[in-house]
């Protein structure tokens, strides 16, 4: 008997779509399969003002094949220099649903970010006043403060106390890694939301580095100790109305991952649904899968949950491409190491 699983229609709460030709190669991927996702703005130069958001959204539906339909929520990146009424307006006219906050430094495109947290109170201040989340991306930039160490030793640092400091402010915290974020999370209000990837479900840090080193599970923040894989496992499977899907999938073509100074960031969008399938299935949690990719992140937004569905079935190991073609060059989609099952119908 074949296995079937239908879910209503996803959503991806944190994607980078990137601009131009990789835009116009990894939109469809999402779009096949998701409704809508929140839309990193993280591209050179970043897009910090509602004039840019409201021309990248352009780009990104200029961008969508004939035929497919995909809702773009967009953020705004922010900077020392982020006007607050432009962000109320941006919010108040539906163009933006999140504002993000990368450390400066801490990630792919982040020097525009925050450095002094005291430069962008009064935007915060507005956000919480009308409800606009803020994205975070969640690692300390001490040079001195270990990478395994720097998402836990931030949620110490800055992200406590930047909400004790305002009260109100709605957070998502970003591609959670740790055991130490999904018990800060589990600790808070329903003001607190948390993503997690697909990757950081099925890799640990042993999978980057044992027998040769795999620029294509490198990702920030990295994957942690097995221990903190399986808290996340935990996490996502529970149900919990905190924890929801933002897949951070990441392009960056081949010869910058494979490289020197490889980039960060795994590219998940291609086989994710069929992948969590597999994780949720693993996990005797099936049943929960449509909480995580489908209803906990819209009911944070305060949006619907799409009306459409998505049916996976289970049958013979899915094939995949190994990468996808795009006018940037190829990208590697993230191969788990193990085959998988599920496959979404057409
Ligand atoms: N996750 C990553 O490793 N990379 C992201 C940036 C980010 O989400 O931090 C990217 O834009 O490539
Ligand atoms: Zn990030
Ligand atoms: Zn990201």
């Amino acid at each position: 008997m074949t296995q079937t699983l239908t879910l209503r229609r996803p959503d991806d709460m944190h994607l980078h779509l990137r601009d131009g030709a990789m835009l116009e190669a990894v939109l469809p991927e999402t779009a096949r399969h998701f409704a809508r996702a929140i839309i990193m703005p993280n591209l050179v130069p970043p897009v910090v003002t509602a004039a840019q958001a409201a021309a990248y959204r352009d780009r990104i539906l200029a961008a969508l094949p004939e035929g497919m339909t995909f809702e773009p929520l967009m953020t705004l990146y922010l900077t020392e220099a982020t006007d607050p009424a432009d962000v109320a307006a941006a919010h108040a006219s539906g163009l933006v649903k999140a504002v993000k906050l990368y450390p400066a430094g801490a990630t792919t495109n982040s020097q525009s970010g925050v450095r002094d947290f005291d430069k962008v109170r009064a935007v915060l201040e507005k956000m919480a006043e009308i409800g606009l989340p803020l994205c975070v991306h969640g690692e300390v930039t001490d040079p001195a403060v270990d990478i395994f160490d720097r998402e836990a030793v931030f949620i110490d640092r800055v992200l406590d106390p930047v909400r004790r400091a305002t009260p109100g402010l709605r957070v998502v915290m970003e591609h959670i890694t740790t055991k130490d974020g999904v018990d800060y999370a589990r600790a808070q209000g329903d003001d607190l939301g948390a993503t997690i990837t697909t990757h950081h479900l099925i890799i640990n840090r042993n999978h980057i580095l044992v027998g040769g080193i795999k620029p294509h599970y490198y990702c920030l923040p990295v994957a942690k100790r097995e221990l903190h894989r399986l808290a996340l496992r935990e996490a996502a499977t529970s149900g919990e109305a905190r924890f929801f899907l933002g897949t951070d999938s990441a392009p960056h073509p081949d010869h910058l991952k494979e490289h020197a100074c490889g980039c960060a960031g795994c590219f998940t969008a291609t086989n994710t649904m069929s992948l969590l399938a597999h994780v949720f299935e693993e996990e005797s949690a099936l049943h929960r899968l449509e909480a995580f990719t489908s209803l906990n992140g819209a009911a944070f937004y305060r949006l619907s949950p799409n009306p459409g569905t998505l049916t996976l079935t289970k049958g013979e190991p899915v094939a995949f491409p190994a990468k996808i073609e795009t006018g940037a060059g190829p990208v590697t989609v993230f191969d788990p190491g193990f085959a998988t099952h599920w496959k979404v119908q057409d």
